[in-house]
């Protein structure tokens, strides 16, 4: 792992360029460590105030001290000091990053010789980058630099992503009138018809799965035009990264392969990683990338559950609660009469402040069976013996994080790649039931009875065989190992 050499004996450096937020930073820095495992020299581009995050709750810099040729750079995001990059407001991070990154990312890299350093490492020979940076495109084509694009969502959001124009050209959208609320578009018929512009999808994907940027009420809306516009510049890239695995998504990673040949399914990250290290070295992951403090103290409670009786709430690092959203779930749970940990964010709630208590049978039923926490550490969770069950928004890391331990789903998608993740979640794989929009106490009440108990071994059964599936494919000679092991090489061929 010498992180020094002749300049010929160097190994290629790759920078990796993650939107700066929670879901998008955690894989890819799996990736990054990934990379580091196989003696590649890694530049990570954060922005200044994710750096800082990651040194605050994660100890990012001493947790990656053993990779030698690992190392952290920043430039600003564009967004003034005490803007709040959370909650209602986290969107505006890729927006100003839009707007104000293309310059920073040109200085950057024009200002330190393609970020070489010293004799110890080459300029950039690779840069991998989220597949919703277009901005710094530019750059890199003027420079001559080859780029990878990651998405850090599943194949199948992708795939719908990918073909927005033969959704628009199907009159399969817009999915929202002008003025219509929520509520109403939720209770649309048409909501439920099937969708017929995106092949592999046919039979299941009704328009409310739809990834949630096809909710607007005009197909000129600039959020919904820039995820098309995004998607399809992918076949720009020399290659694509998913971070999911054949046996779950084949038949769609077989549609994305007949526009972008150069795929690399490599999921899940978080498993294939711990895989790698246990195989090559004595360290147990250092890429934990929580922005928020990890309180253990919930694991301490879970000790002292029974076995596979506590069902696991989070929905994210993104996801808004009306108050009343809030209440409906905390009825529904309560009234189970199960057991729950649920991951409560304090930027999460909208409305918070001023409104009146949380009513009493609610705080009786929590004492009694019920476990709060700000931020939990999610993977332990997960594979703890007394979790039997997930209520989760359907991030993609969230999903995978619950594939690979074999954990049934209730799935309450909140926007983006969530509205299809929980369909394939339901109705593709048969890893437990879709929510979405819905959200009523009655409703909760009876899913989570359903999961826990009713259907508890159909579920478990189904998701136990996804699970080794999983695994398979992160072992050696499955078809992550082998695709990692592919995309080394094509990096290494990069050498100039
Ligand atoms: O208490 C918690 C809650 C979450 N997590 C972790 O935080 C990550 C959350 O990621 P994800 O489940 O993907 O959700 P979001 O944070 O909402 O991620 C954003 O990024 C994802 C990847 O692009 C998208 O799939 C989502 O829709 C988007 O909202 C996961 O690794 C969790 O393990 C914790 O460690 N502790």
């Amino acid at each position: 792992m010498s992180h020094q050499g002749t300049a010929a004996e160097l190994p290629p450096h790759i920078l990796i360029f993650p939107l700066p937020m929670q879901g998008h930073v955690n894989s890819m820095l799996k990736l990054a460590e990934l990379l580091c495992l196989h003696n590649l020299h890694v530049t990570m581009l954060l922005s200044e105030f994710t750096h800082r995050r990651l040194l605050l709750h994660a100890n990012a810099d001493s947790r990656f001290a053993c990779y030698p040729g690992f190392r952290f750079v920043t430039m600003p995001d564009g967004l003034p000091e005490d803007h709040p990059r959370a909650g209602e407001r986290t969107m505006e991070i890729l927006m100003s990053l839009k707007e104000t990154g293309g310059p920073e990312f040109r200085r950057l890299m024009e200002s330190t010789d393609r970020l070489s350093d010293a004799g110890g490492r080459r300029p950039v020979t690779c840069v991998i980058i989220d597949g919703v940076l277009s901005f710094s495109l530019p750059v890199l084509e003027e420079m001559g630099i080859p780029y990878i694009y990651i998405r850090t969502v599943g194949a199948c959001s992708f795939w719908a992503n990918f073909c927005i124009q033969e959704i628009i050209d199907a009159g399969e959208v817009p999915l929202k009138g002008k003025d219509e609320d929520k509520l109403t578009y939720w209770k649309k018929k048409e909501m439920d018809i099937m969708v017929t512009s995106v092949p592999g999808m046919e039979g299941f994907l009704r328009r409310r799965d739809l990834p949630g940027f096809c909710r607007v009420s005009d197909v000129n809306d600039s959020g919904f035009q820039t995820i098309k516009t995004e998607t399809r510049k992918s076949t720009k890239a020399i290659a694509l990264i998913l971070n999911t695995f054949e046996d779950l998504e084949g038949p769609i990673l077989d549609q994305i392969r007949k526009h972008i040949p150069n795929l690399y399914s490599i999921g899940p990250l978080h498993t294939h990683l711990k895989a790698r290290l246990a195989v090559k070295t004595s360290y147990s992951s250092r890429a934990s990338g929580s922005f928020w403090e990890e309180d253990h103290s919930c694991v301490t409670w879970l000790d002292s559950q029974p076995a596979k009786s506590v069902i696991y709430v989070s929905f994210g690092s993104v996801t808004l609660l009306t108050r009343n959203e809030l209440l409906e779930f905390w009825y529904g749970l309560v009234n189970s009469g199960q057991r729950f940990l649920w991951v409560m964010r304090p930027d999460s709630i909208i409305g918070k402040d001023g409104e009146s208590r949380i009513p009493v049978e609610l705080e009786e039923g929590t004492k009694e069976r019920g476990y709060l926490v700000e931020w939990a550490p999610q993977e332990e969770v997960l594979s703890h013996p007394a979790v039997c069950a997930f209520l989760t928004h359907s991030g993609w890391n969230s999903t995978l994080e619950s594939v690979m331990v074999g954990m049934p789903m209730i799935c309450w998608p909140y926007f983006a790649d969530q509205m299809i993740n929980s369909r394939f979640v339901s109705e593709v794989w048969k890893l437990g039931l879709d929510m979405k929009d819905s959200c009523d106490r009655m409703i909760i009440e009876k899913m989570v009875r359903d999961i826990m108990v009713v259907r508890r071994d159909e579920f478990l059964q189904m998701a136990n065989h996804m699970a080794n599936l999983g695994k398979k494919a992160i072992r050696e000679g499955g078809s992550s190992y082998c695709n990692l092991d592919r995309l080394i090489e094509f990096l290494r061929a990069m050498i100039p």
